[in-house]
């Protein structure tokens, strides 16, 4: 009760220094409950106890920002200040509000630098900090694995543009400021409007090119040497946190035998570790960590779901043998696991969800018990306090989207030519492709409807393909209405959804209409060819456009159109695909209907395909 007092105290505070006077007219007063009394601006976890998101855009706030006081509110994961007129700096406390995500600070009057403990917000995905005063230089937010938007552009930011992981960028810009030295490697990711107006900046993509420098000592090993030293770290952070297990084991085996619960396939490891181990995972958020905070908070489980192949697997066992990072996703890190016996896995180390043990375990479970050959199954889970891990089994032919548009890799990994692939990949089997998922998502959405569990972060990506080459939809149910990471498509989805008459709180109906969204957007994939950016809206643009101007058929991959594939059927499947991208959610139709029509055009064509037959006989 005391803690609660002293928090509203300090919130209290931080609109007062923020908004002098107006406060209390906002409902911001130490005798109602931020969360249950009706405070401007602010949004709460669904237990109605913690602050989420504080937004106060566009109220002409004309105070400053008292980091200190905010982060009493720990869990807060928006903070939204945009189109005001804050004053003063962006204080170093702001990094005690560990749990931030999403930083809107533009169009205000900030000045001073931006802290340096920025680089320490792990968890930030989204900031924006332009038209303000910042000066000074740009902090390093190359270990932000997460960050998905850095706008900083119309400050007087100076000094050379520090490294950032521009591969999962989205928005980069810090144009208009007086940064100086060459641009980054942007890996083609971002345009010359991202960086004009720093007179001192050179080299691609603005026109002017930098001044010749010594060559560099080892040029193009940085990717090998990335996965490389990420293996190494793991290793060591493997080793670490063995040491640690064993230690425990053994102590605890003095006290208390451990029970294994084999009836009912679930392994409790106990787990706990030093506070220097966490130190080690502190700046590196790719490997499996095990942290001080979980120690006495009772056990963390691996628990073992369906796989004949690891039945008997243990957490130590993940611990142990060795992995490859093989990507950072908006969910989080994939992990390729080699177990001693050959097995191999892919662990998923899950960012930012705020979900208790018990309802990750019920939720895991219960997507269990539906059950599709065309959804790949979870193998085993693992959940505590600080580390969420999905096991699956390892798929090695890759995925769809490697499939339509990594053929080179490919190649490598099924060993057939590049003529093999493109027959391979022809008319029918894409629509089989697209009729098998539409089934699967269907037969998902009908069993998990009840529970209002979505997919949630569709893509061809997360399409797998087995070593049969059937196609398989993984990571089900990774992201719900209530995580914060939210797409932004499931954010759009759910501002529609507010402003429409019946407006409300985001359905759960809602996330499986994002996720008719999505399947539309692996439509427009399958019929173009073309990669999909930006959540798709840019192919979804492009495709519309053409239609409107009637080059329909301009828009389907060439190499569909050359082998003679059905234009009839193509048509027929772009017009599902338009239906499911509708603006509107409550326009799309649902995953059975979708189902449904793409069998009957496969029915039609498999039919014109026999009758052409017996037309030749
Ligand atoms: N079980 C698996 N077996 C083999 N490859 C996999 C498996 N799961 C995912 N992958 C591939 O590994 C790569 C990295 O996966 P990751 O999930 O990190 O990426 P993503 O799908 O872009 O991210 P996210 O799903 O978090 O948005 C992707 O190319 C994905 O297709």
């Amino acid at each position: 009760m005391q803690k609660r007092q002293k928090l509203k105290d300090a919130l209290v505070q931080f609109i007062e220094k923020l908004a002098p006077q107006r406060g209390e007219n906002w409902g911001w007063n130490t005798s109602s409950d931020p969360c249950k009394g009706g405070w401007k601006g602010v949004t709460c976890y669904s237990d109605l106890a913690t602050i989420k998101k504080i937004v106060l855009d566009e109220l002409n706030l004309t105070g400053t920002l008292d980091a200190a006081s905010l982060c009493s509110t720990k869990a807060l994961m928006v903070l939204s200040l945009n189109s005001n007129n804050v004053v003063g700096t962006l204080p170093d406390e702001i990094s005690k509000c560990s749990h931030l995500t999403h930083v809107y600070l533009h169009g205000n009057n900030f000045s001073g630098s931006l802290p340096g403990s920025l680089s320490r917000l792990s968890n930030l995905k989204r900031v924006d900090v332009s038209d303000n005063g910042f000066s000074g230089g740009i902090p390093d937010m190359s270990r932000i694995s997460g960050l998905l938007t850095f706008l900083a552009d119309n400050n007087q930011l100076s000094g050379l543009i520090p490294k950032f992981d521009f591969s999962n960028l989205e928005e980069f810009n810090v144009s208009n400021n007086n940064l100086s030295g060459p641009v980054p490697d942007l890996g083609g990711r971002f345009n010359r409007t991202s960086f004009l107006g720093n007179p001192g900046l050179c080299g691609k993509p603005l026109p002017n090119a930098c001044p010749p420098s010594p060559p560099a000592a080892k040029k193009g090993s940085s990717k090998k040497d990335y996965f490389m030293y990420s293996g190494y770290a793991l290793i060591g952070i493997i080793i670490v946190g063995l040491v640690a297990f064993k230690l425990i084991k053994k102590g605890k085996s003095n006290s208390k035998k451990n029970v294994a619960k084999k009836g009912s396939q679930v392994t409790d490891d106990k787990v706990s570790s030093t506070s220097s181990e966490s130190k080690v995972v502190g700046g590196n958020r790719s490997e499996f960590s095990i942290t001080s905070a979980e120690s006495g908070r009772g056990s963390s489980s691996l628990v073992v779901l369906s796989s004949p192949m690891v039945n008997e697997l243990k957490f130590e066992d993940l611990l142990r043998s060795p992995a490859e990072l093989l990507g950072r996703g908006r969910n989080g890190s994939l992990y390729k696991v080699t177990l001693n016996e050959g097995v191999t896995l892919a662990v998923k180390r899950i960012r930012d969800w705020y979900i208790s043990r018990d309802d990750f375990k019920k939720r895991m479970q219960r997507i269990d018990q539906v059950k599709h050959p065309n959804v790949l199954p979870v193998v085993a889970f693992y959940c505590s306090s600080q580390e969420k891990l999905l096991v699956y089994e390892f798929q090695a032919n890759g995925s769809l989207f490697r499939l339509l548009h990594d053929r080179h890799h490919l190649f490598l990994s099924l060993s057939i030519s590049e003529s093999q692939d493109r027959q391979s990949f022809d008319w029918g089997s894409r629509l089989a492709v697209a009729a098998k998922i539409s089934a699967a998502l269907a037969y998902m959405h009908q069993g998990l409807q009840a529970d209002g569990i979505a997919h949630g972060n569709l893509k061809s990506s997360n399409i797998l393909l087995s070593n049969e080459m059937e196609p398989l939809i993984s990571e089900y149910g990774l992201a719900d209405a209530d995580n914060q990471d939210q797409s932004f498509l499931a954010q759009l989805d759910s501002f529609h959804e507010n402003n429409s008459p019946s407006g409300g709180i985001i359905s759960s109906n809602n996330a499986f209409k994002t996720d008719t969204y999505s399947f539309g957007i692996i439509l427009l994939e399958l019929l173009t060819g073309n990669v999909v950016q930006n959540n798709g809206f840019d192919l979804a643009r492009w495709v519309n456009s053409a239609i409107r101007e009637e080059w329909t058929v301009e828009v389907f991959d060439k190499a569909l159109v050359s082998e003679g594939a059905s234009e009839e059927s193509m048509v027929s499947l772009l017009q599902v695909a338009l239906k499911c991208i509708d603006i509107s959610s409550s326009a799309r139709p649902n995953m059975r209907e979708v189902a449904g029509i793409i069998n009957t055009i496969r029915e039609h064509e498999e039919i014109s395909i026999s009758s052409d037959l017996i037309n030749l006989d």
